[in-house]
This record gives C-alpha cells, sequence and structure tokens, in this order.
C-alpha cells in the first residue's frame, strides 16, 4: 500500500476556512446548517477561539494564548455561553444540530444497512472520565468489557493524542488497533480477532510511524520543557513519544500566562514543531500534514476500505483533535461522527454524547442491536 505523502504543513489554518474548504457534497449524514443559526456570535467566537487554541500562530503569535487557555476551561465556556442569552437556551439549539447519537441510534444503525461498521474511539474523555492526574484516568472495568464486545463484532481502533505504549496499560485489549500520539504511532491488534480473519488488515507490528525523525527533538523538548516548567506548581509535562503535552489543569490561573510564555520560549528554537492546544493542556507536535483524520483514513485504508462505499466509519472523539478526525468523515462524504461534550461546541461532528458513560451506553447498543440482527438473520435463513 502507498503510503500517504508526509510534508511540512502550514500551521494555523483557521477552522473557518477548513471549513469553507470542505463543502462536502456527498455527506451521507446532514451536517449542521450553515454557521449563525442557533449559537450566538459571541459564543461562536468564543468557540473558534477554543477551535484555534491550535496552531503556532495563535499561541506563538501569544496575542491571547492566556485567553485561549481560559476558553478551554468548561466552566469558563459555560459562563460565555450564560452572559451571551442563557445556557439551556444555547444547549437545545446546539442539539438540534448535534442531536444525542442515543436518541437517533435507529438513524445511525439503518445508516449502516449493506455496510461495515468501523469503530474509532478516542480515549481521554470519550472511554476514560477527565480527571486531574493524567496518569490516573483509568478506564472502568465495565467500559473495557463495552469495547471489548464492540470489537467483537466491529474492526476498533483507539485514536489517542497518549503515547501509543501509555494509551495501551489503560485499554488493555489486544484485540484493538491503536494509533497513538494523536494518530503518529500505528499499530495492528496482538492478538487476531477471528470474526476480522476476512478484514485485509497487517496487523500484528507497527504499521506506520510519519513523525519518526522527530524522535530525538521531542525527546529534547520533553527534556526542556520539563525544566523550564519544573518552578510553575501544577504544571506537568508528559512525554507522548512523537508529541509532548504540557498540562495546566492543576496550575494556578494566575500562573497561565508564565506557563504559556515559558511553552513558547522554548518553542521558538524548534521551528518544525508546532503548538496545538486541548482540554488544559497545551501540545507540542511536528509540523507534518498528520493527525487523527490522516489515521483516520489509514487505517481504513489498512483494513481495505479504501476508496470503498460499503463503509461506515463511526468516530467518538470529545477534544478539538477528534475535529481532524470528523473533518476527515465529512471529506469522505460517509460515516458518523459523535463529539462527546456536555457543553456546546463548535464543531464538525455530526451527532453527540454527554460524557462516557453515554458512550458506553451507545457502545453496548450496539453490540446488542448487531446480535440481533445476525439472529433474526440465521431466522430467515433456516
Ligand atoms: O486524544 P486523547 O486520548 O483524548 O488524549 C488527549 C490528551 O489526553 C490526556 O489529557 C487529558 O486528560 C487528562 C486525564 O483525564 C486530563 O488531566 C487533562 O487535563 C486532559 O487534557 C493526556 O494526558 C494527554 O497527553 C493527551 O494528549
Amino acid at each position: 500500500m502507498a503510503k500517504p505523502s508526509v510534508g511540512v504543513s502550514e500551521v494555523g489554518v483557521s477552522a473557518a476556512a477548513a471549513q469553507a474548504a470542505c463543502p462536502c457534497p456527498g455527506t451521507l449524514f446532514p451536517y449542521p446548517p450553515p454557521r449563525g443559526a442557533g449559537i450566538a456570535a459571541s459564543v461562536r467566537r468564543k468557540c473558534l477561539q477554543v477551535e484555534l487554541g491550535g496552531g503556532a500562530a495563535g499561541l506563538l503569535g501569544g496575542a491571547w494564548g492566556v485567553e485561549s487557555m481560559r476558553a478551554s476551561s468548561p466552566t469558563h465556556a459555560k459562563a460565555v455561553a450564560a452572559l451571551a442569552g442563557g445556557v439551556d437556551d444555547e444547549r437545545a439549539a446546539w442539539m438540534v444540530r448535534h442531536p444525542s447519537a442515543l436518541g437517533k441510534f435507529e438513524q445511525i444503525v439503518a445508516a449502516s444497512e449493506g455496510k461495515r461498521i468501523v469503530m474509532f474511539l478516542d480515549y481521554d474523555g470519550t472511554l476514560s472520565p477527565i480527571v486531574d492526574d493524567p496518569d490516573a484516568a483509568f478506564m472502568s472495568e465495565t467500559m473495557r468489557m463495552a469495547v471489548r464486545s464492540v470489537a467483537k463484532h466491529f474492526p476498533t481502533a483507539i485514536v489517542s493524542g497518549r503515547c501509543r505504549d501509555k494509551v495501551f496499560e489503560f485499554v488493555k485489549l489486544a484485540e484493538l488497533y491503536y494509533a497513538g500520539s494523536h494518530g503518529m504511532d500505528i499499530k495492528g491488534p496482538a492478538k487476531a480477532s477471528s470474526r476480522h480473519a476476512k478484514a485485509k488488515a497487517k496487523g500484528g507490528g507497527v504499521l506506520f510511524q510519519p513523525a519518526s525523525e522527530f524522535l530525538p527533538m521531542i525527546q529534547e523538548v520533553h527534556e526542556r520543557l520539563a525544566e523550564t516548567t519544573r518552578c510553575i506548581p501544577g504544571a506537568k509535562v508528559e512525554n507522548n513519544k512523537f508529541c509532548v503535552s504540557v498540562h495546566f489543569r492543576c496550575v494556578d490561573e494566575k500562573m497561565w500566562g508564565e506557563l504559556s510564555e515559558a511553552v513558547k520560549g522554548v518553542l521558538r528554537g524548534y521551528p518544525r514543531l508546532r503548538l496545538t492546544q486541548g482540554r488544559m493542556v497545551l501540545e507540542v507536535r511536528p509540523t507534518i500534514k498528520w493527525d487523527k483524520g490522516r489515521a483516520l483514513e489509514f487505517l481504513l485504508e489498512s483494513l481495505g476500505f479504501a476508496d470503498c462505499a460499503n463503509v461506515l466509519p463511526v468516530y467518538i472523539g470529545d477534544d478539538r483533535t477528534d475535529e481532524d478526525a470528523f473533518k476527515a468523515l465529512r471529506r469522505r462524504g460517509q460515516g458518523v461522527g459523535i463529539l462527546v461534550s456536555k457543553h456546546p461546541k463548535e464543531t464538525t461532528a455530526n451527532y453527540s454524547l454527554r460524557e462516557p458513560a453515554e458512550v458506553m451506553e451507545f457502545l453496548l447498543r450496539l453490540v446488542e442491536w448487531k446480535r440481533l440482527s445476525r439472529t433474526s438473520l440465521r431466522l430467515r435463513l433456516q
């Protein structure tokens, strides 16, 4: 299989520009109505700032680094929505554009008629609740069982910003695909699932590491960031192999400016790295054209579903970086994007779920639906 081209990208492309460039005429599911409908302009601007929180043009420019860090705090987003005309109104309008995937379950499975579902699951905030300590973001045993059951019926991949080994330590399921470091470290299942034997997956070893040349640079930057931020109480620097996370969830808001300046200072010496933002975290990544969306495309291709009409990719994620995967589904004109969020957020996902507990409910319903449809097919054939 030809490897997708990997090159140095431009940073700081606006979400609006990206959307304008992607009219997606063949989209299987209706996407949100034009911007302006149902979401107050001031909230939209704030949302967009969170969206644009990714990109060196934003954070290294320094104009609103701390403002953008503030906007990634859920309580702040709630307060902005309240000022703009009521949290409830705001949420109701947003839910019209991004209805609950549980409420629209029948519609989603109807769209899979004659197609193979392939599941893509983000980890933090999707399979595990957000907690203060990134090393303690454990997944419940019931969630693990739900994911295991899903993987028995559908090829399933975990797509995470974390280092692949670390996310595997949390999930502990050898039958899954793993795309760590925001999709820059992809590996097939260590254990073959008999039901998926027909899928043309390579499986086993590492499938793709498009940023391997950045490994020494990331290691060096990790050490420098850890050193520079050591004096900021609560700051935590996490080595995610092909990217680095600088957490500010436990840093006093008064120190966010100092932290942001420290990170930007280190990155000035590394023009081939860029800064994006997740949930109370600054993410340092190589400037290659690779993200969770590219990883999704790569995995579909590896599974033999490139340019295939008979597949329904379902991607569930909660964060800014998951938007790249939602956009990839739009580009393909097929699939279901589900955003996990309690609060209205600018998103290209079709549907929403409020929290990991609802994700688990959705996964279990999918398994149950699959079991029932298999049974009824067997009965019809008898
Ligand atoms: O792509 P994901 O699997 O969602 O990973 C994104 C980042 O998730 C982790 O940080 C987030 O979760 C932490 C634990 O709940 C939380 O403390 C932190 O504030 C969140 O940003 C992970 O630690 C990062 O390395 C990932 O990039």
